[in-house]
């Protein structure tokens, strides 16, 4: 990036998955999954991110689709469902069309995502859904670890972004290795941007470690953003925390080299 050419605005997507953990524990319909979504749309997320594993722990199918009716009020937003693409996730791709589909490598009951893609070995069986995805208008986002050697094999297999497995980044944040992980999560995302990838993050990312990360690293066109943020917002409101998530955003760009 040349020093005319001005940082692209890193968008918020909010992911709701923890509204839904809430709501599901009574059978009464809430903490509203819809109402958490609009009141953050409405502060100025530029996105929504639901990951609806197959076990329904949080996200239901049946938030899938009202979510989907929800996000046809906000044209600007966009709407990204995550999951394993050779589990449920290509049949809501496929009803729902969403504007990004993120490819994570969960099994079935895991606790939590903790891992991306690995290449070559799940290039042959990622292929074609990234190709239906696309045939379908479908961005595809592959969620990884941040290997700059695997960046070009993602682009290869298809892939418009990466999104960037920060966990480790956060773990370190605080301690004497924050600045070498940071070294590395800019050189995996030079080099996906090197490959013709799109750059996204994810997991862990809070108002403590998202000004550093945005600032460092290179052409990040995503944050998706869901335990912090709403743990976060049971304290501060949803409208008050994604303006705060904002200001990280704001101030990681201005601290951009
Ligand atoms: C892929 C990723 O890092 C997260 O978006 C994921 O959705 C978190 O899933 P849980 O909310 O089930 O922990
Ligand atoms: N892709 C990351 C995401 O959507 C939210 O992850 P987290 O903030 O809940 O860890």
């Amino acid at each position: 990036m040349t020093a005319s050419t001005p940082s692209r605005r890193t968008a918020l997507s909010v992911n709701v998955n923890k509204v839904a953990l809430v709501r599901n524990t009574r059978h009464l319909g809430i903490p509203s999954v819809t109402r958490a979504a609009q009141l953050c749309l409405a502060a100025g997320a530029q996105g929504i991110t639901i990951h609806p594993r197959p076990d329904e722990r949080h996200i239901r199918g049946t938030d899938v689709f009202e979510l989907a009716a929800l996000m046809r009020d906000w044209p600007q937003a966009e709407f990204n469902i995550e999951g394993n693409p050779t589990q449920n996730l290509m049949a809501f791709i496929r009803e729902v069309r969403p504007h990004q589909a993120t490819f994570v490598p969960d099994s079935e009951d895991q606790f939590t995502s903790d891992h991306g893609w690995n290449f070559p070995q799940d290039a042959e069986r990622l292929a074609p859904l990234i190709a239906e995805c696309r045939a379908l208008g479908v961005r595809v986002s592959l969620f990884m670890d941040p290997v700059p050697a695997q960046m070009a094999a993602a682009q290869a297999v298809g892939a418009d972004r990466v999104e960037l497995y920060t966990e480790p980044y956060a773990a370190a944040w605080g301690t004497a290795e924050q600045n070498a992980q940071l070294a590395l999560y800019a050189q995996a995302a030079q080099a996906a941007l090197d490959a013709g990838l799109e750059v996204n993050a994810g997991h862990d990312l809070n108002r403590d470690n998202l000004a550093a990360f945005v600032s460092q690293v290179p052409g990040l066109a995503e944050v998706s953003i869901g335990h912090a943020l709403i743990a976060d917002a049971l304290e501060l409101g949803y409208a008050a925390t994604v303006t705060a998530y904002q200001a990280c955003i704001d101030a990681g760009m201005a601290q951009r080299p």
